[in-house]
């Protein structure tokens, strides 16, 4: 659970140059008080009354230093000067040691947070992926980082130095009269506690707020990357209709509950503002009448109680801006509180820094594996299975019979609960994750083509691959068919702005990527979506060519693809149940058997 502590942490990096521009930013504020102090004292001098002592004397050590006599002229010019100072002089320093830092620190820390969010977003385990949504994590992200930055100069360059403004009141008037300062106190003390306990309710209405907006925003997420499914089905009325109900809700809470409260609240804070000014006036005018204290102190004291007040309502309204806030700054530190994956070790170590490259022969072996997304439902079960190097195995199996998360295991995504997997008899969780991934390559049912060049992206895991090496994967791919199609061929930009490439295509630009990594072992996930003719015997080609130059496993979602395969691993509800050649099994007359006879007759595998 995130704390307030963990918004301080935000900026902690930067403490020195935080210590330093909030004491600037006060110390501006507490300057300020010296006009009033000044006014006053030059009407003292006006109605020629007494100067407080310290002015005196240090108007007499003035004299005495620059010879000259102590007279009226001579105060007046040095509160002139006093006044000159702390406003004309002031004004060109102020913006460079205070306002220039704390955007600064906020926009430094949002940077530095920004990577770690990226970070996050890299180490989380796959499953978060299947619970959260794109939007919902970019809408999380994004505000919370966006708030931070805008709350960090608010606080730190306005509220604190200007609570220390009213603090510094306090003591002047406290000099001056205690009864108009405690009268001043009580009321501050009043009026700031009735803000704080109307902000905690507030807060709570933002946090049900806040959550209300990631779900509109993950459903909006869903709808782009649905849009087709939403198109087929004709459901945008029904879509925007569900919408309408999240935004409704939104609404009721931000109106009816957060608007108003505020409202309220600001109602009663000018009223009682107000009311305090008013008594002040009243007893200060008292105490001049009373003759206790002077004309100068008169207007010095009242100023000086008219500006803190002016200040409270600045102060609360920075408060209220960081209740409206903090929930969403909140649930960015969860979000960044999130347990990274068992896997994520070492995964963001750059490459030349990290451990010297693995190679194997390929040889895999999973031994007594056990595994289940969820406690006590395993969905597989004692797999024991041999792969040789350089073998070809396909895995077949009805949908839901584990093919795919057998892969997700070797891969590492998962660990299994029971049983271990081995690669050239080294279990693979004594290996560096991100090393042992480099080995492996897998090739999707849908293949992700990033934003750029048809070259950047085959060279997407390893970016210093020749053009020479670059044609030949293409070329075992079949994608140099693809290419010379192209309006710049391997220049021609695909993905998000570019080219959209059909789903044969996508598949052997996957294939030709993951070749030029030259994995010890190969993982292809077969597409269900139908290919065309053509597309299917193109990658059925580039299958073939690649069989027995590394180890190669095959999800098989078609019987064509895995006859050729040296093994076929038959899975049914999380178990092994056949295990042998093409040929072998059909002799069996088990399951594959079952399987074959039907799609030969047109019907689906899976
Ligand atoms: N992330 C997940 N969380 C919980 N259960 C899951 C998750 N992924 C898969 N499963 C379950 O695990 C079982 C095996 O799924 P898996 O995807 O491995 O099957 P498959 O044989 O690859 O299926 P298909 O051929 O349809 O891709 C299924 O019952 C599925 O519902």
């Amino acid at each position: 659970m995130a704390q307030i502590k963990d918004i301080i942490e935000y900026f902690r990096p930067y403490w020195k140059l935080s210590i330093f521009s909030i004491g600037a930013a006060c110390v501006y504020e507490l300057i300020d008080l010296v006009v009033p102090y000044a006014i006053g004292q030059i009407l003292n001098i006006l109605s020629n009354q007494a100067l407080d002592k310290p002015l005196t004397g240090f108007i007499s050590k003035f004299a005495s230093i620059t010879n000259s006599p102590v007279d009226k002229p001579l105060s007046l010019g040095i509160l002139l000067g006093i006044i000159f100072l702390v406003t004309v002089v002031r004004a060109p320093t102020q913006p460079w040691l205070t306002v220039w830092f704390h955007w600064d620190i906020a926009l430094k820390s949002r940077r530095d947070k920004t990577e770690s969010a990226i970070a996050k977003i890299l180490t989380l385990p796959l499953e978060y992926y299947d619970e959260n949504n794109p939007g919902r994590i970019a809408g999380r992200v994004a505000r919370g980082l966006a708030n931070h930055t805008w709350t960090y100069p608010e606080i730190a360059g306005q509220m604190i130095p200007k609570l220390v403004r009213v603090l510094g009141i306090f003591v002047c008037i406290l000099f001056i009269e205690w009864r108009i300062a405690v009268l001043y106190l009580i009321s501050f003390v009043v009026i700031l506690g009735l803000t704080l306990k109307k902000l905690r309710q507030l807060i709570w209405h933002e946090e049900r707020l806040d959550k209300y907006m990631e779900d509109t925003e993950s459903r909006t997420s869903e709808i782009i990357s649905n849009i087709k499914t939403v198109k087929a089905f004709a459901t945008e009325s029904q879509e925007l209709k569900r919408q309408a109900i999240r935004l409704k809700r939104e609404f009721i809470v931000i109106d009816n509950r957060i608007h108003r409260g505020y409202t309220k609240l600001s109602t009663i804070q000018r009223t009682m503002i107000q009311i305090c000014v008013f008594v002040v006036f009243g007893f200060t005018l008292a105490a001049t009448v009373n003759g206790r204290i002077s004309l100068g102190h008169f207007i010095m004291t009242y100023t000086l109680a008219s500006m803190a007040y002016a200040e409270l309502e600045p102060i609360s309204n920075l408060a209220e801006i960081f209740a409206r806030r903090i929930s969403s700054m909140l649930r960015f530190h969860e979000f960044l509180q999130t347990p990274s994956g068992v896997d994520s070790q070492g995964l963001l170590e750059v490459r030349e820094t990290a451990q010297k490259p693995y190679k194997f022969t390929g040889k895999v072996e999973f031994s007594g594996l056990s595994f289940g997304y969820e406690e006590n439902r395993h969905v597989l079960h004692d797999i024991n299975l041999l792969i040789k190097p350089y073998e070809t195995v396909a895995l077949v199996g009805r949908s839901g019979s584990g093919k795919s998360t057998l892969v997700k295991l070797l891969l590492r995504y998962f660990e299994p609960n029971q049983g271990k997997i081995l690669i050239d008899g080294e279990d693979i969780r004594n290996l560096d994750v991100g090393n042992y991934r480099r080995r492996l390559a897998i090739v999707h049912q849908e293949v992700d083509v990033f934003n750029g060049t048809v070259l950047d992206n085959l060279r997407y895991g390893r970016t210093d691959a020749t053009f020479a090496e670059v044609e030949e994967a293409s070329r075992i791919s079949r994608l140099d068919e693809v290419i010379r199609v192209l309006p710049n061929g391997y220049y021609t930009v695909v993905g998000e702005r570019g080219v959209r490439l059909s789903g044969g295509q996508r598949q052997r630009l996957g294939i030709a990527r993951a070749l030029l990594v030259e994995p010890d072992v190969l993982v292809f996930d077969e597409a269900t979506s139908s290919l065309d003719y053509e597309s299917e015997r193109a990658i059925q080609l580039a299958m073939r060519s690649l069989q027995g130059t590394r180890t190669t496993i095959i999800i098989a979602h078609r019987l064509s693809t895995v006859r050729e395969a040296d093994k076929i691993v038959v899975l049914d509800q999380g178990r092994i149940i056949e295990v042998g050649s093409h040929e072998e099994l059909l002799r069996h007359g088990g399951i594959y058997h079952r399987l074959h006879a039907l799609q030969e007759t047109g019907a689906l595998l899976s």
